[in-house]
């Protein structure tokens, strides 16, 4: 359960300093169960919601580390006041957290885009329902694929229909299975009373574990996701089909209550993105070399070159992605680049 206390009887929010300020209540958000002194802190203050366990726990709170969102969480207390910020932590399991910032509960939130699909399947987005993508965060990448015993008789997801499936998205799965039953009948299935078209697969859910269902029995198929693959090798699975690719995206809600804080936090956490995925990369190059070079490091915009007091050679700096630097070292020293050095970035703002 989501609870505050106010074990030392002061009102941190008083402390908070820095963009928003004390600002009304959003429209209907309310905190029945919260003190009045921290409910109405609350109340003043920016709700984020990040995931309290799992997958992406960590990565999160090292996001929020790098952006300077300082907050001490108390033991067993999911709401954690930020110290630094008019901002309140709500940690909710990555799959509730759609469901708070889609109904406005919650203003931010980071998830992954397996679970905004997972709620958009029973709540889809209205003019004033539902979340907005603010960023892709570039971790917590998988994908919810479709599974089969790797050494039975079925090939493809059709070969599934009428069959059992297990899963911990299970509207997904019942959308991804409806579509290709629609399409295997050419277009037309049996509705049930509501109109809604009847199922011949059985979609069952499980909260954990997915890849032991084949196994034990319990289903011939599983939705379920996969990063490495390792899971899935371990249990005898292989991929027939990816349902949805996905990664941890920060979302927010159509009410945000304070757009300027939440933009602070957006560029902030941009920030800490981007030097994670690059390096600033220095060296010295004969300037004859320059054009050579600037081809291998062009930068983000583009290099910042320095004449040295040597003639004829020139020092650049440029940002290289992380993932490609190996590569740009080898190119620049074989055109003749020296003093090579790669720096880690430890914070950013590139103004995109
Ligand atoms: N193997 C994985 N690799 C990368 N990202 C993953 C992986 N498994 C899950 N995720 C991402 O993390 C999100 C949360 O999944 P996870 O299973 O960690 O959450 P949880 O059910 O709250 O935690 P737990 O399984 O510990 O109870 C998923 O929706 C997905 O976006
Ligand atoms: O492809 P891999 O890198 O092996 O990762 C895939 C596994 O990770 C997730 O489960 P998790 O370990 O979070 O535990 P769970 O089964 O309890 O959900 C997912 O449900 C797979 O089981």
């Amino acid at each position: 359960m989501v609870f505050i206390q106010d074990e030392t009887g002061t009102n941190e929010a008083n402390g908070a300093e820095g963009v928003g300020g004390t600002r009304p209540r959003q429209g209907g958000r309310s905190f029945p169960n919260l003190t009045d002194t921290l409910g109405n802190s609350l109340n003043d203050r920016l709700l984020f919601a990040v995931p309290k366990k799992g997958r992406l726990h960590q990565a999160c709170l090292d996001l929020l580390h790098g952006s300077d969102i300082q907050f001490h969480r108390h033991s067993r207390l999911d709401i954690a006041l930020v110290k630094n910020l008019p901002l309140a932590l709500v940690f909710l399991p990555a799959a509730d957290i759609p469901t708070f910032v889609g109904e406005g509960r919650v203003d931010l939130g980071i998830t992954g885009r397996d679970q905004v699909a997972e709620h958009e399947c029973v709540a889809p987005p209205t003019a004033t329902t539902g979340v907005e993508e603010v960023l892709d965060l570039g971790f917590g990448k998988c994908a919810l694929q479709v599974q089969v015993p790797a050494n039975g008789s079925l090939a493809k997801p059709e070969d599934l229909i009428g069959k059992n499936v297990v899963t911990s998205f299970t509207n997904l799965a019942e959308e991804y299975f409806r579509k290709l039953e629609v399409e295997q009948a050419g277009g037309a299935i049996n509705g049930d009373s509501n109109g809604q078209t009847k199922l011949k697969t059985v979609i069952k859910y499980v909260g954990g574990s997915v890849e032991a269902a084949c196994a034990l029995g319990v289903a011939e198929g599983i939705v379920d996701l996969v990063e490495s693959g390792e899971t899935m090798r371990a249990a005898g699975l292989k991929a027939i089909s990816t349902v949805v690719s996905s990664s941890a995206i920060l979302i927010k809600s159509k009410h945000a209550s304070d757009a300027k804080l939440v933009e602070l936090i957006t560029a902030r956490i941009k920030g800490v993105i981007t030097a994670q995925k690059y390096v600033l990369c220095t060296y010295n190059i004969e300037r004859a070399k320059l054009d050579e070079a600037r081809k291998i490091t062009p930068g983000r915009r583009a290099p910042t070159v320095n004449a040295l007091e040597e003639n004829g050679w020139v020092a650049v700096q440029a940002m290289v992605l992380r993932r490609d630097i190996a590569i740009a070292m080898d190119k620049l020293t074989e055109i003749g680049a020296s003093d090579l050095i790669v720096t880690k970035i430890e914070n950013s703002r590139t103004g995109d």
